[in-house]
């Protein structure tokens, strides 16, 4: 293959997500299914609250009859409604979360009461309005009405929220089965092992863990050596998998043969190279087998390169196939603590800490710097030809902690 041009960043993405379907759909229990994406809305079984509910610890009473003196003529627990009817100067002891009684429409708090024995008097203020501490019923959500949509991530909240709107199973698509390969002569499978020519082979871990933010099978293939025979041997281990990652022997060196590997493989090359740094030599392909479709990602041998793309291409990729409605990572706008310098002709994302006010750009910006990349949670988003950035100037960056590798 001759060198292609490197297409930009948004193009590639959109390439590759247009090669993945998303995957069969299957009925998992919620809690079991937390860490998925739905496959189908999901509409409520009940209305939520089911009846109106005191949202405090007080007294229910009608709303006309908000100045007392009441007697207290009997309880609403959360569990066990009151079940008789109140007259005009009578009271219910009620709790928060129980069933206000039918005749009651105002909630004084216990701490704007005085009681004794069973009488009480308004000693705070009453309810404005008189139903400000009641729950309506149907106000979070009701029967029938959808709840979450398809394509939503079901977080804890959202797993809470299928129970509540009485679910035991939700449907979600199978998880995607992953061979994370890592190949080239000088890796090491041992780190404690290490001979001086040889560097301990740490990406397949990286991106396996990479890949495990997310609800998947991987299988991790290697170290294999930058022979044919041995990327054959690797490649037809990963013959089930739904995506193949390899990282390492992408470029053009004379070793670099993940491209003609592939292709005894079977497989076909969809694009080579993206205008980013660090990141270029970035490959997909996909193989066609049995009716269905492997996707294999080729991810450049540096750890950060492989890191990067894993973050901008595998992990959008797996969210496709997993039924995501919002695979890539969200951009955010934040200050330079410290000045930037122009950019190349390469949109780059330089690494870089934030602390919630403002973000430092790492010293050493080398896409082999591992301790660096570990000591970064966002990559800046330099535009290609961007002018050198001062601090308290605003740029891009894609959070990769907190939520923003997942
Ligand atoms: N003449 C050119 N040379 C290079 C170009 C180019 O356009 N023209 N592109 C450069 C860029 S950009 C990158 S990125 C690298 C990526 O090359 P490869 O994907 O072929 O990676 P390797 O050469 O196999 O390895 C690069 C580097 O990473 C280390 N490595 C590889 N695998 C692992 C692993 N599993 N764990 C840890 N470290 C790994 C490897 O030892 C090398 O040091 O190509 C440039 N060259
Ligand atoms: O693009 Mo390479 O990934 O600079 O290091």
């Amino acid at each position: 293959m001759s060198k292609p041009v490197p297409i930009p960043l948004e193009d590639a993405q959109a390439r590759l997500l247009q090669l993945a379907g998303p995957l069969p759909v299957e009925r998992v229990d919620v809690e079991g299914a937390i860490g998925r994406y739905l496959a189908e809305p999901i509409a409520a079984r009940r209305t939520q609250p089911a009846a109106d509910l005191s949202a405090m610890d007080g007294y229910a009473v009608a709303a006309d009859d908000l100045a007392g003196p009441w007697q207290v003529v009997g309880e609403s627990a959360a569990g066990h409604p009151f079940g008789g009817r109140l007259a005009a100067g009578q009271a219910v002891r009620i709790a928060t979360g129980a069933i206000v009684p039918a005749d009651a429409q105002a909630i004084i708090l216990q701490e704007d009461i005085a009681r004794q024995g069973d009488s009480l008097r308004l000693t705070g203020d009453p309810p404005v309005p008189p139903h400000k501490h009641i729950r309506p019923m149907g106000v979070d959500f009701a029967v029938g009405g959808q709840v979450l949509a398809a394509g939503v991530k079901l977080g804890p909240a959202q797993g809470a929220l299928a129970i509540s709107a009485g679910h035991k199973h939700v449907p979600v698509r199978a998880m995607p089965k992953v061979a994370v390969i890592d190949s080239g002569d000088e890796l090491a499978a041992e780190p404690d092992c290490c001979a001086p020519h040889q560097i301990p082979a740490s990406n397949g871990a990286m991106l396996a863990a990479m890949a495990r933010t997310l609800p998947c099978r991987v299988t991790r293939i290697g170290p294999v050596a930058d022979t044919m025979e041995a990327l054959a041997a690797a490649l037809d281990a990963a013959r089930d998998a739904d995506v193949v990652v390899t990282s390492g022997g992408a470029s053009v060196g004379d070793h670099d043969l993940i491209k003609p590997a592939l292709a005894a493989w079977g497989a076909e090359i969809d694009f080579w190279r993206v205008a980013i740094k660090p990141g270029k030599p970035i490959l997909v392909a996909t193989r066609e087998q049995a009716g269905r479709r492997q996707i294999v990602l080729g991810l450049p041998g540096n750890p950060v390169s492989s890191h990067v793309t894993a973050y901008f291409f595998m992990l959008p990729l797996l969210r496709t196939l997993l039924g995501a409605a919002r695979p890539l990572p969200l951009r955010f706008r934040v200050r330079l603590a410290a000045p930037i310098k122009a950019n190349g002709a390469r949109r780059e994302f330089p690494r870089g800490t934030w602390d919630g006010e403002a973000v430092l750009p790492h010293s050493l910006q080398d896409s082999a710097a591992l301790a660096a990349l570990s000591a970064s949670n966002v990559l800046i988003d330099r535009p290609a030809h961007a002018p050198r950035a001062e601090a308290g100037e605003e740029v891009h960056a894609f959070l990769l902690e907190n939520g923003g590798l997942a």
